[in-house]
């Protein structure tokens, strides 16, 4: 707590991740382009309007199994009864012309239900006699009978502008025959490094030199969350570039996104160049790790400074970036769905703060996942992200659990998406 008082007292009070995200909501509007792409080079893009079904879906009553199609009307009201068959209808086939009235008549999955037969009995149910089908009793009207426009009925609203499309979207948008969709350009987002120890992977290393993790994390995060990554590269320490440099991003994209430099240090430079060339927002979120997070407008383009700790870039990005993104793609920044776990491990946290600890997920005896703690929590550590599975989330109020706890818990698949 002492530490916490402190920290309010030099930096002002902390923002949560939800009044971030409302503030970015106010400020943020989705691009204005919207294209017309076919359904192969849909997925992942953002619905521009509003589509309903053009026809019905199925588009014609069919049989949901292989057996025989009959008019319920013509079984006998208690025990077997035995029809004739009147001939046989296979999917693709056309039924017209095929008597019902007091037959059964042969069909297949997918067939279209002759006119008049409103039910199927499955061929392992019946028995078949030369020329004939012995029914059983018990089934009920229109049993194993799709009816046309069962899933969908022509004009029926399907999916809403804003929605993200995902594979089985496009299945449906297919199965009603569309080709093409109006979706919103992409959104560009142009991804820096900064801070003067930084090296491209593939050159050789100074003296102090590390090199660039945290490119290659956003590059591959930006990509997942549908956007276009325009790849900027490292910038130097020095404020002056740093502010041209930034402006002249803000001209060729949607989101300016950086790591590093926004922390309180007077080599922390980006926190300056924003203010030089924009306006800073918020810079803090009560969060660990990540807490240092600069959001602000540079030229009208929104800015989303990252802390430079590789983890604290991947959980910045997966809890204010992919909102931010979302927002501008003109889709609405869901939280994704916590599951619950047991931790195995105790857990002492100070108040205010929400915490993301990296887990690891074994199955538990009751059903509940059991959360494992990595062994190393810095934030600069690349492996407790590589071999652990998600993310525990421990709220403000929490300060001390006990094994046994349950917490909820975000796979590394449901925020990077
Ligand atoms: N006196 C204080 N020092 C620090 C505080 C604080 O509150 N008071 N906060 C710490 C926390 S928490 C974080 S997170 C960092 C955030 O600082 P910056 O955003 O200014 O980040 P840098 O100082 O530039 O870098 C931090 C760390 O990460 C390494 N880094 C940076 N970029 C990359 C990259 N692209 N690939 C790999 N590693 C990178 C950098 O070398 C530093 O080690 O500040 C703490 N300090
Ligand atoms: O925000 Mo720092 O992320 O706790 O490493």
């Amino acid at each position: 707590m002492a530490q916490l008082s402190e920290d309010a007292k030099v930096f002002g009070p902390l923002m949560t991740i939800e009044q971030a995200a409302a503030l970015a909501a106010e400020r943020i509007s989705p691009v204005s382009g919207i294209e017309t792409v076919p359904l192969e080079r849909a997925d992942g893009r953002v619905l521009a309007a509003d589509v309903a079904a053009p026809r019905d879906l199925p588009p014609f009553a069919n049989s949901a199994v292989d057996g025989y199609a009959v008019r319920f009307a013509d079984l006998a009201p208690s025990g077997d009864t035995r029809l004739p068959l009147s001939g046989r209808v296979a999917a693709g086939a056309d039924a017209a012309g095929l008597i019902v009235a007091g037959f059964a008549v042969r069909v297949f999955t997918g067939a279209p239900m002759p006119a008049g037969a409103d039910t199927v009995f499955m061929q392992e149910d019946v028995a078949v006699e030369e020329g004939f089908v012995r029914l059983p009793a018990g089934l009920k009207l229109g049993a194993n009978a799709r009816p046309a426009g069962e899933d969908v009925a022509t004009g029926a609203p399907v999916l809403a502008a804003g929605r993200r499309l995902r594979p089985q979207d496009l299945g449906l948008l297919a199965a009603l025959g569309l080709t093409e969709v109006a979706v919103r350009r992409r959104v560009r987002v142009a991804v820096f490094s900064t801070g003067d120890e930084l090296n491209e992977p593939g050159t050789p290393l100074p003296p102090a030199g590390i090199y660039d993790a945290n490119r290659s994390v956003l590059r591959a995060l930006v990509a997942r969350a549908g956007a276009e990554v325009i790849d900027l590269g490292i910038l130097r320490d020095e404020p002056s570039s740093l502010g041209q440099r930034l402006r002249a991003a803000a001209r060729d994209c949607d989101l300016i996104l950086t790591s590093g430099g926004v922390s309180t240090g007077e080599e922390d430079h980006v926190k300056t160049a924003v203010t030089q060339v924009g306006e800073l927002a918020f810079w803090r979120i009560g969060i660990k790790p990540g807490r240092p997070v600069a959001m602000g407008l540079i030229d009208g383009k929104p800015f989303l400074g990252l802390p430079g700790n590789p983890v604290a870039v991947f959980v910045t990005f997966a809890f204010v970036a992919r909102a931010v993104i979302a927002l501008l793609a003109g889709t609405t920044p869901a939280r994704p769905q916590a599951l619950p776990v047991r931790l195995d491990f105790p857990y002492r946290k100070k108040a205010g703060r929400r915490e993301y600890v990296r887990v690891s997920l074994a199955p538990g005896a009751d059903g509940i996942a059991v959360a494992s703690k990595h062994p190393r929590d810095g934030a600069g550590i690349l492996t407790s992200l590589t071999e652990t599975d998600g993310l525990v989330e421990l709220a403000e109020e929490l300060t001390s659990l006990a094994p046994g706890a349950i917490a909820p818990f975000f796979a590394y698949d449901l925020l990077t998406v």
